[in-house]
């Protein structure tokens, strides 16, 4: 199994050499295979079980030939033995397509800049060879154009069989985040909080920290923000640019009905996403409670969406089936200037996945956005979206389905009203919480008095690229460390090799 396969130029330093020794597993010495059909291939990697485990070459020996792995091609496809047992094969087209050379593709801007319809459609390799920097193509084409493709690339992108099948491998893992962490109240044991003055730090390790603690829990506080509206919208701004709605830019808000909705009373709000009225709904929501006199309640509950899901599908399936295929219309209604409804208006899913093995009739290929799916499987759930009070009339019911949708969701909301599922906690100034609203829902007890919260939106992409670029600068990833030095792969700061490409 390939480990992070550093690379050497035909000038590498005898380190670098040494470095991809201590990286690459020995493969089995093996004859080269006849160019095998797709189907003999899987057929040859199966018969080939290892006769031994391969080991790490020692530091000291050179990188062999037989270090690196197979590779082969027919007329379709070019095959590449990681090991004995596992192949991956990539479509010549696909290859052609995706060569990352100056010539293919800007290393700056990190675009496209072969003209893929150019691509003969039965485009083949003049040669394939495996040399230490990765597989390299010599293309049958009139320029006879040479690309290559990193191993610790190839291992990444593999779609045949697709890379997340492999054996984990501590080096290379499918997306490289880390798990999510489901919680439910006792999470209010040691909740995920760090300090303003770790955010507002120039290096960005605090940001980093705090934006980490959203992705793994859908939630962090940030304790000693200065109970001031201008420094919650500077702290807001440290993710990204605050997102813009019929609210405002940076809410500062109380229970004086100056926006149609609820929020804006003492009303009780239930656990609930923002934004179900948004083909796009935010991606997250910052609140910093400012002031509350002369009353009492509006403690803030939070629920992780995660959480009840799993406990839903697996208490009840076919409940959960249907919460993750019927769309859910919504509708912000209460500004006169505004009316908001999803498009297409009949909405999304409570429970949005991606990946799932099932036929849509929507948009995408997946049940995700707006398609009725099979009952396969749904996939991986990547969004919740629920707020019952913005809900519009669900006009598109089947029939034979509006009694099962109803139980379902009321087995969805006794689950997430559970004590076991809800984590409330009382704000105070000082203390702001950011929420990953396509995740955790949150709410509020009723209250008397005079309260008063701000915050703002953050748009998903605006919070993922923030999280991205943070962890381009702090975390380790596998494919960039394996590829830094080949020339002239890093480019304006970044590599063309960079999984997100
Ligand atoms: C702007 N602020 C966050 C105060 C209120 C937004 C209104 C919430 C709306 N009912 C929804 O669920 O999206
Ligand atoms: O007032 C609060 O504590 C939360 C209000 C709310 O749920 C919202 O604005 O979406």
């Amino acid at each position: 199994m390939l480990r992070g396969a550093r690379t050497l130029s035909t000038a590498c330093s005898v380190a670098r050499r040494a470095s991809l020794a201590r990286n690459l597993r020995k493969f089995p010495l093996q004859a080269k295979p006849h160019i095998p059909s797709t189907r003999s291939l899987a057929s040859a990697a199966q018969a080939q079980a290892p006769t031994h485990t391969p080991t790490p070459e020692s530091s000291q020996s050179p990188v062999r030939t037989q270090d690196l792995p197979i590779v082969s091609n027919d007329a379709k496809q070019v095959a590449v033995g990681w090991d004995t047992r596992t192949w991956s094969k990539f479509h010549n087209i696909w290859l052609r397509d995706h060569c990352r050379c100056p010539k293919c593709f800007h290393a700056i801007t990190k675009q496209r800049l072969l003209n893929t319809f150019e691509i003969p459609r039965d485009i083949a390799p003049l040669t394939v060879a495996a040399k230490p920097d990765g597989l390299e193509v010599t293309w049958n084409t009139s320029d006879a154009h040479i690309s290559l493709y990193p191993w610790s690339w190839l291992r990444f992108n593999s779609y045949d069989p697709p890379s997340s099948s492999f054996a984990p491998s501590p080096s290379i893992t499918d997306d490289g985040k880390p798990e999510k962490v489901l919680w439910g109240a006792k999470i209010q044991q040691s909740p995920p909080t760090v300090t303003y003055e770790q955010v507002m730090e120039e290096g960005d390790a605090g940001l980093y920290k705090w934006l980490e603690n959203v992705d793994k829990f859908g939630f962090s506080f940030v304790t000693g923000v200065p109970p001031t509206p201008e420094a919650t919208e500077e702290l807001s701004e440290r993710i990204g640019f605050i997102r813009e709605t019929q609210y405002g830019k940076f809410w500062d808000f109380t229970s004086d009905l100056a926006k149609g909705d609820t929020a804006y009373t003492t009303l009780a709000l239930g656990a609930h996403t923002d934004n179900t009225y948004f083909t796009d709904p935010c991606g997250l929501q910052l609140f910093h409670l400012l002031s509350h006199t002369g009353g009492t309640g509006g403690s803030t509950l939070l629920v992780d969406g995660f959480y009840v899901a799993s406990l839903l599908k697996s208490l009840h399936p076919e409940a959960y089936h249907l919460l993750s295929t019927v769309p859910v219309p919504a509708h912000a209604a209460g500004e006169p200037s505004a009316l908001y409804q999803p498009s297409p208006v009949r909405g999304y899913p409570v429970l949005g996945h991606v990946g799932g093995s099932s036929f849509s009739s929507g948009t995408g290929g997946s049940s995700t956005f707006g398609g009725e799916s099979g009952k396969e499987g749904e996939g991986e759930l990547v969004q919740v979206r629920w707020n019952n009070d913005d809900r519009s009339v669900m006009s598109h019911l089947e029939p034979a389905v509006v009694e099962k949708w109803y139980d379902a969701i009321r087995l969805w909301n006794k689950a997430l009203t559970s004590p076991d599922s809800q984590y409330w906690v009382q704000l105070t100034p000082g203390t702001a919480v950011v929420v990953d609203n396509h995740r955790v829902l949150h709410g509020r007890s009723a209250f008397t008095g005079k309260r008063r919260m701000c915050g703002a939106y953050i748009g998903v992409d605006e919070y993922r690229s923030k999280l991205a670029v943070l962890r381009e600068r702090f975390a380790s990833d596998p494919v960039l460390e394996a590829t830094k030095d080949i020339p002239e792969s890093v480019v304006a700061g970044r590599s063309v090799w960079h999984t997100a490409l």
